[in-house]
C-alpha cells in the first residue's frame, strides 16, 4: 500500500502541488488525470523522490520513502517515461537488463529475466534481445520501455504518459498490453496521462489534477457518474458522460431471465457493446452467456433504466 500524506511542493512561491493525499492499494492501477502543468508529473517524481516534496510524506509498505537513499528507492520503484527513454547505444536486452545489472543479479537470471519479459509483452526474444532500440517500431520501443520498467520485479511501477508518443491505434493496443501484463504480474501502477479516455479505460482508481490540487479520486464509474466539480464534468464530457458510464458496466448485472433472439454476448462484455448490438441488429434484447451456456437476457428497457439513474 502506499499512502501519500498532504504532499506539496512549491516553486520560488508558487505551490504547484498543494497537500494532496491518497492512499493506493497495492496490486492495483491508479491513474492521474489532468491538464497540462496541473501537477501530476511533479506528484509522480514525489513517490520515487525524483522530486523531493516541500512538505508531507510518502510511505511504501508502511516504510517512509524520506528513510530510504534515493538511488536505492529508484531502483526499487520502476519508472516509465513518454519515449521510453532507452539507452539508444545499447541493445533491447541491455536497456532491459538496466536495474538487475545494478542490483547485481546473475549474469544468468537477468538472461532469463530478460527473455521472460520479451515473450511477456509478445516479442520472440532470438528476435529482438540484440536489436538496438532504432531497429524497433515505436510501439515496441514502448514495450521495451515498459519491460525495462519492470524487470527487477519492483513493488511499484510509475509511468509518465507512457503511450503519449503513440498513434491512436496502437495506443489502444498499448493500454489492453498494460492491463493483461498487470493482471499477470499484479504490479502496483501509478500512471500520468492528461487523457481522461485512457484513465477511464486503465484505471481501478482515477485521481483527477487541477491547478495542483486532488479535486477527486475514486473508481472510474464514479468519475464519470458523480464528477466532484465542473471542472471534472468538464475533462469527462458531459456528453459522453452516458456511453461512457455504459462502457464500465458489465452485462451480467443487468441479466434477467428470459429469452430473446440471435447472437448472444458473454457476461463479461460491456453494456455498451450490449447496446450496440441491439442499435445495430434492431433487437430490443441480447441473449447472455456465461462458460457457453445461456443464462438470461439483457434488455434495452433496462440499460436505459441503468443509464437513467445517472442522468
Ligand atoms: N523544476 C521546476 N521548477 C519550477 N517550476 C516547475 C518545475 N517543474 C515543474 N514546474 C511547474 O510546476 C507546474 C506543474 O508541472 P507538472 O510537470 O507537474 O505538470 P503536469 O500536470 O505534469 O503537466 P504536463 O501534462 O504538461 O506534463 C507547472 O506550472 C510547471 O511549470
Amino acid at each position: 500500500m502506499i499512502e501519500i500524506d498532504s504532499i506539496t511542493k512549491v516553486y520560488g512561491g508558487t505551490t504547484v502541488v498543494d497537500a494532496v493525499s491518497m492512499t493506493i492499494e497495492t496490486g492495483t492501477i491508479t491513474v492521474i488525470v489532468g491538464t497540462s502543468g496541473s501537477g501530476k508529473t511533479t506528484l509522480l517524481r514525489m513517490i520515487n523522490r525524483l522530486v523531493e516534496p516541500t512538505s508531507g510524506s510518502v510511505r511504501i509498505n508502511g516504510e517512509a520513502t524520506s528513510d530510504i537513499a534515493p538511488h536505492l528507492l529508484r531502483r526499487r520503484i520502476g519508472y516509465a517515461i513518454q519515449g521510453h527513454g532507452l539507452f539508444p547505444h545499447h541493445s533491447v536486452g541491455r536497456n532491459i537488463a538496466a536495474v538487475p545489472r545494478l542490483l547485481g543479479w546473475p549474469k544468468d537470471k537477468i538472461a532469463a529475466r530478460v527473455d521472460e519479459l520479451l515473450a511477456l509483452f509478445g516479442m520472440e526474444p532470438g528476435a529482438f534481445r540484440d536489436r538496438f532500440p532504432a531497429e524497433l517500431s515505436g510501439g515496441q520501443q514502448q514495450r521495451v520501455g515498459v519491460a525495462r520498467a519492470l524487470a527487477s520485479r519492483p513493488d511499484l511501477l510509475l509511468m509518465d504518459e507512457p503511450f503519449g508518443a503513440l498513434d491512436p491505434i496502437i495506443r489502444a493496443r498499448a493500454q489492453a498490453d498494460l492491463r493483461e501484463i498487470h493482471q499477470k504480474l499484479g504490479s502496483t501502477i501509478v500512471l500520468v496521462t492528461h487523457d481522461m479516455e485512457e484513465a477511464i479505460r486503465l484505471a481501478d482508481r482515477v485521481g483527477v489534477m487541477d491547478g495542483g490540487k486532488l479535486v477527486q479520486h475514486g473508481p472510474p464509474e464514479e468519475i464519470v457518474a458523480r464528477p466532484a466539480n465542473g471542472f471534472v464534468a468538464e475533462m469527462v464530457g458531459d456528453a459522453e458522460r452516458p456511453m461512457r458510464l455504459l462502457s464500465l458496466i458489465p452485462v451480467r448485472g443487468l441479466v434477467e431471465d428470459g429469452a430473446a433472439p440471435g447472437e448472444p454476448l458473454r457476461d463479461d462484455a460491456s453494456l455498451r457493446d450490449a447496446l450496440s448490438e441491439c442499435l445495430w441488429t434492431g433487437r430490443d434484447a441480447v441473449p447472455v452467456t456465461r462458460d457457453g451456456a445461456v443464462i438470461g437476457r439483457v434488455t434495452l428497457n433496462a440499460i436505459r433504466t441503468r443509464v437513467g439513474r445517472h442522468a
